[in-house]
């Protein structure tokens, strides 16, 4: 496809012994969101960071397309509590800024929070800011990690809904970590299931009622949220390793880019 963004092939990572990431492979396209999942300790973060560059793959290869610009917006930050500096001004901060900070802003809705000490302001609040941040730089392509952490389940809704809009206003595309997909699974095109290796990857209306995904991420908490599902055709053991003679069949998922494997 020539609206490639970003191509994964075969990476693999490990530090020392333990293998962290294992033969991950797959695409981005452009005006694409992608939502990884998986387990605590499954390697999440780690793929994040090599997709930003600050982590070398012990094997395998990285290819951006031409001059690709990518956004991020970390799980946390560590502000010093005693810098003097509001939201308007830790946006100043930002390198390599295409937008205004009054668009981001507006778009983001934290103008009323301009002047507020960053320290100050709510969870909820610091999210937003953290991603007007990240679309300063007018990016293709949004990394999003655990976006919604530490906001409540209806600022969750808010924040996914920005998120998709974010994305028709600049076509951008997104990729996005997330331990939880009830409230995003609106806002996907493609769902990654990881856990060292890529369990199962595909376009979510296209799986359903696998319970699998539900002894993983357990039964959706509220009415109205769409429940992802899929299809998950092996067990781990504890270290993450795929159980011999649990694989059972192949991902029946026609729109998967990458299929389920050992
Ligand atoms: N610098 C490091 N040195 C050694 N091991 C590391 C390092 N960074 C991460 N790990 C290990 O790699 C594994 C994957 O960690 P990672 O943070 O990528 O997982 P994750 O899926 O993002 O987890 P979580 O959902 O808990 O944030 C973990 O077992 C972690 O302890």
């Amino acid at each position: 496809m020539n609206n490639q963004l970003l191509e994964l092939n075969n990476i693999s990572l490990k530090f020392e012994d333990n293998q962290i990431l294992k033969n991950i492979a797959f695409n981005i396209h452009a005006k694409e969101i992608v939502t990884l999942i998986g387990p605590n300790g499954a390697g999440k973060t780690s793929l994040v960071k090599i997709i930003l560059g600050l982590l070398s793959p012990t094997s395998g290869s990285l290819i951006p397309s031409r001059s690709l610009t990518i956004g991020y917006m970390p799980q946390k930050i560590q502000i010093d509590q005693t810098l003097p500096l509001n939201v308007k001004r830790f946006l100043r901060l930002a390198p390599g800024r295409k937008l205004t900070i009054q668009s981001v802003m507006a778009l983001t809705g934290i103008e009323r929070i301009a002047n507020t000490p960053i320290q100050s302001i709510s969870g909820g609040e610091l999210q937003r800011v953290l991603l007007a941040r990240a679309i300063l730089r007018k990016p293709d392509l949004l990394v999003l990690d655990e976006p919604a952490q530490g906001v409540d389940i209806s600022g969750q809704n808010e924040l996914y809904n920005l998120i998709r809009d974010i994305r028709e206003q600049f076509g951008c595309a997104i990729f996005m970590v997330s331990h939880d997909l009830h409230l995003v699974m609106a806002a996907t095109d493609k769902v990654i299931c990881l856990n060292q290796h890529i369990c199962c990857s595909g376009h979510p209306e296209q799986v359903s009622n696998d319970p699998a995904y539900l002894d993983l991420f357990g039964p959706a908490t509220a009415p109205g949220f769409a429940v992802y599902h899929h299809h998950h055709d092996h067990e781990h053991n504890v270290h993450g390793d795929v159980v011999p003679g649990t694989h059972a069949h192949a991902c029946e998922d026609p729109h998967a880019h990458t299929h389920c494997k050992p």
